[in-house]
């Protein structure tokens, strides 16, 4: 039927959410609105909400991009939307909490980067999950390692705190800003028309290269460099490798070498890059359960 203009079936307006959800605490004030820790009443069920006041059907329409995505890309290795409310003025997200964070996160406070087999385990996860996005038209455009979640029982879920455009709506972004530039794939960077072509896809296939290395060396190539300086060395140099390269594997310095690659046309897709030696088949999690087990210690609940 004709879309009603406002109407999105994703999201329900005819309920108050705070009888069923109750906020238990604050994870921190994200670039949208405050984001809290809430519970189920019912089924005592974890969740990260994101509240956001809507001004206008614009407003909506931005979100309800998010949401849309969220709803149609139900993954192992993306995060959940258990349910979304317009309530008053407010629009709700209330996603599956993970209880151990973001990885940029937990390498700051373990002041230590991650052990090749734990690298192993997160990045054939993050292919899985890049796979099924780029599958859904769904390009992530910002992954880093503050966008890769842990639950506690292990599991790697990509999410994404900035904004992000589905490939298939041709939304305009709230604000053309450039985000952080260091994970930014040199097409992107060169030109911007081409980063909503069908095949941009690939510059999520150079930000895990850099992801990668963040996970090796605990900050991006170029960390040090002021982020208009990175733009352009992005541009004209080779692309980045691990700083000690001889510190790690053959296979892992390798699967950084095919992400690197500067032509998005000579870059791998998600699916090819699955079956690279270095994650073919590693399902081994007990590496990052022991990385869980630190950064959880660390963080006595109190
Ligand atoms: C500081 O310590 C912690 C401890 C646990 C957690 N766990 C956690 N678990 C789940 N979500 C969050 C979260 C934290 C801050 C901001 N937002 C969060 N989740 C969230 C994500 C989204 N959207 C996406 O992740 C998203 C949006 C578009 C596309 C995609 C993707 F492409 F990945 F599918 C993902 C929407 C609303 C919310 C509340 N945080 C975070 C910090």
């Amino acid at each position: 039927e004709v879309k009603k203009k406002g109407f999105n079936k994703n999201i329900r307006r005819d309920f108050d959410c705070t009888q069923l959800w109750e906020v238990i605490g604050e994870l921190g004030d994200g670039a949208f609105g405050k984001v809290y820790k809430a519970r189920n009443k019912e089924t005592q069920a974890l969740a990260a909400l994101k509240q956001v006041e809507i001004k206008s059907e614009e407003d909506l329409e931005d979100f309800s991009v998010e949401i849309d995505i969220l709803s149609e890309c139900k993954h192992k290795n993306v995060v959940s939307l258990y349910e979304a409310f317009y309530w008053g003025d407010k629009l709700l997200m209330y996603i599956e909490f993970c209880g151990a964070g973001a990885l940029d996160s937990i390498m700051v406070d373990l002041e230590k980067p991650l052990t090749e087999n734990q690298i192993r385990y997160v990045c054939h996860e993050m292919c899985d999950g890049l796979e099924f996005l780029h599958n859904h038209k769904v390009i992530h455009r910002d992954l880093k390692a503050g966008n890769v979640l842990l639950t506690m029982e292990g599991e790697v879920k990509l999410a994404d705190f900035g904004v992000s455009a589905k490939n298939n709506k041709t939304v305009q972004r709230r604000d053309s800003f450039i985000g952080t530039p260091y994970w930014m794939a040199p097409e992107v960077i060169m030109c911007e028309t081409l980063k909503d072509s069908p095949y941009n896809f690939k510059a999520d296939i150079w930000s895990l290269g850099i992801t990668l290395i963040e996970f090796a060396q605990i900050q991006p190539p170029n960390h040090e460099m002021h982020p208009m300086r990175v733009l352009i060395r992005i541009q004209k140099a080779e692309p980045p490798t691990l700083d000690k390269p001889k510190s790690w594997s053959k296979e892992f310095n390798d699967f950084i070498a095919k992400c690197l690659v500067k032509n998005p046309d000579n870059r791998p897709t998600a699916i090819e890059m699955l079956e690279h030696p270095f994650i073919k088949g590693f399902e081994d999690k007990s590496g990052i359960m022991d990385l869980i087990y630190e950064a959880k210690a660390e963080v006595v609940e109190v």
